[in-house]
């Protein structure tokens, strides 16, 4: 796979891969131009997609306004129904899907094709949920007055979204907002917007009305992100990303006083007790630091292990990563694909320089040379708190280990951090499970598992992880706005 062409070669519908923008039912190309998306094993460029202005991103806000007062007229159940044939060809093209991720963002096709899944499961579910969009009735506060609560769609809601779940991170914002009854405009990451685009080949397929989900490719976020934020037909902003890029975004969206969904950083502890199942410890590591490679704002970044189980879980962690097969995401049975560009890599390494400099131990992996974008993974013991990664998120392939003696120290230090996204512990008292589990300064808490994502539950973080909560019933909710009728009878 060397170019689009060959991307397109590999796809059972070819058509399926569009370059182009996609704003108010139409294909659009961009007034700037085009930019080129690479595959980050090989750094070729896989297509060159549309890049839109300013004025552009604008002119769809416009179209997006317009839709949305009509969609709004539609039932729920009409909602859910064209909602349920976006969600069914997503999972027709599961294939498809999965090969257009994997060749933009580099991630192993059997993990890429788990993303479509994972993202459709949310176009699935919040398409059901349209049907309950329940108001209330209050008691009167005086004998001639009824008081009704209504759920009213919020309006244009905008997305911003990070390159590392180019599927599941658009769907788990679009979905709550089309089944409220609001229209929605993403801007994917400029890494990977293939992904994006394509759904809205789909959504056009599936019948989704022209104007209320459209896709704004950009090579300038910062440009795109002010458009959201200034153009007052915008009403909700929804981010998926930094921590850094999310106060930017937060105090530009303060002039309008916009509402704001904030899914920022984190700086998961993996806490492993001595009572664990050492096994599903180990298992339950692999999956939460390796998952994407690392790439994953709710990976484990800080594993902590009580001190008599320490060796056996850090010979046990090596012995598996060791097996670990990297490699392009194309070639089969590969575990771990590239990272998505060099400066991720760096600042891995720089994690490692400085874990190492201050008396951490090397115990697989190390700070070789960077091949493409290819790092090794890497394992250290001996890590302490006053190292860089205690505080910072590595996401990379670097799994520092930390020794502790008792809950209330690990319960310390797992919480020293400005971050309260995920946590994850392995332990099978049940007293003990409860006190760390109401401990935790943290939205996610897993225990005796390193999987916690699905649509099902509220995802969403605490401290500066973010603001509000995506998936399960309460993800709509930032998307309806509440408004109380009072009647004089
Ligand atoms: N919560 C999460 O899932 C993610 C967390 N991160 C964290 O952020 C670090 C840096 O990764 P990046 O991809 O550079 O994250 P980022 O926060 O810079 O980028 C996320 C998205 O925001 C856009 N963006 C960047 N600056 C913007 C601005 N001024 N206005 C509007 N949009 C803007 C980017 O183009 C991208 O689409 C990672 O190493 C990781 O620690 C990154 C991606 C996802
Ligand atoms: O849904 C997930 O598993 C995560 O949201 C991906 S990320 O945001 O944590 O990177």
């Amino acid at each position: 796979m060397t170019n689009e062409t060959d991307l397109k070669s590999m796809l059972k519908d070819p058509s399926l891969l569009e370059t182009r923008a996609y704003i108010g039912g139409k294909w659009v190309d961009g007034d700037d131009g085009t930019f080129d998306v690479t595959n980050p094993a090989r750094g070729d460029v896989v297509a060159k997609v549309a890049n839109l202005s300013r004025a552009q991103v604008a002119g769809a806000i416009a179209q997006a306004e317009a839709a949305q007062k009509e969609w709004a007229k539609w039932t729920g159940k009409e909602r859910a129904g064209v909602m349920r044939k976006w969600f069914d060809l997503m999972m027709e093209n599961q294939d498809d899907l999965g090969a257009i991720l994997t060749a933009e963002q580099g991630k192993p096709l059997a993990e890429a094709k788990g993303e479509i899944g994972y993202g459709a499961s949310f176009i699935e579910f919040f398409g059901e949920e349209a049907k309950r969009i329940y108001g209330e009735t209050v008691p009167g506060h005086q004998r001639d007055k009824r008081i009704t609560v209504l759920k009213q769609p919020i309006g244009v809601a905008a997305s911003i979204t990070p390159w590392n779940f180019p599927n599941a991170m658009i769907t788990r914002k679009a979905a709550p907002a089309l089944a409220a009854g609001c229209s929605f405009v993403a801007r994917p990451a400029a890494e990977t917007p293939l992904s994006a685009i394509v759904m809205g080949v789909l959504a056009e397929r599936a019948g989704i009305p022209a104007g209320v989900f459209n896709v704004l490719p950009s090579s300038s976020s910062s440009a795109v992100g002010k458009e959201f934020c200034e153009n007052p037909a915008v009403r909700k902003l929804t981010f998926t990303g930094s921590t850094e890029v999310g106060r930017i975004l937060l105090k530009q969206a303060a002039d309008q006083v916009m509402k704001c969904s904030m899914e920022l950083g984190g700086n998961a502890p993996f806490i492993v007790f001595d009572d664990a199942d050492l096994d599903a410890a180990v298992e339950g590591a692999i999956l939460c630091k390796f998952r994407n490679n690392g790439q994953t704002c709710v990976c484990a970044n800080r594993i902590y292990v009580q001190a008599g189980v320490y060796d056996d879980f850090a010979a046990r962690l090596k012995a598996r990563v060791e097996k670990m097969k990297i490699g392009d995401g194309f070639e089969e049975g590969v575990d771990l694909g590239p990272l998505i560009n060099p400066a991720a890599g760096e600042k891995v390494k720089e994690h490692i320089d400085d874990a190492v400099s201050k008396g951490a131990t090397v115990i697989l992996g190390g700070n070789g040379a960077m091949d493409g974008n290819f790092l090794p993974p890497t394992i250290v013991t001996g890590v302490t708190q006053d190292m860089q990664v205690a505080q910072d998120e590595t996401f990379g392939p670097f799994a520092p280990l930390f020794k502790f003696t008792d809950e209330d120290e690990v319960i310390a230090m797992a919480n020293d951090t400005i971050f309260g996204l995920a946590s994850y512990f392995y332990a099978k008292d049940l007293s003990r499970v409860y006190k760390v589990a109401e401990a935790l300064e943290y939205g996610i808490v897993g225990v005796n598992t390193g999987i916690i994502s699905t649509e099902v539950a509220p995802f969403g973080g605490v401290k500066q992880s973010g603001l509000g909560r995506e998936g399960s019933h309460h993800g709509i909710e930032d998307y309806l706005e509440m408004k109380y009728i009072c009647m004089s009878v």
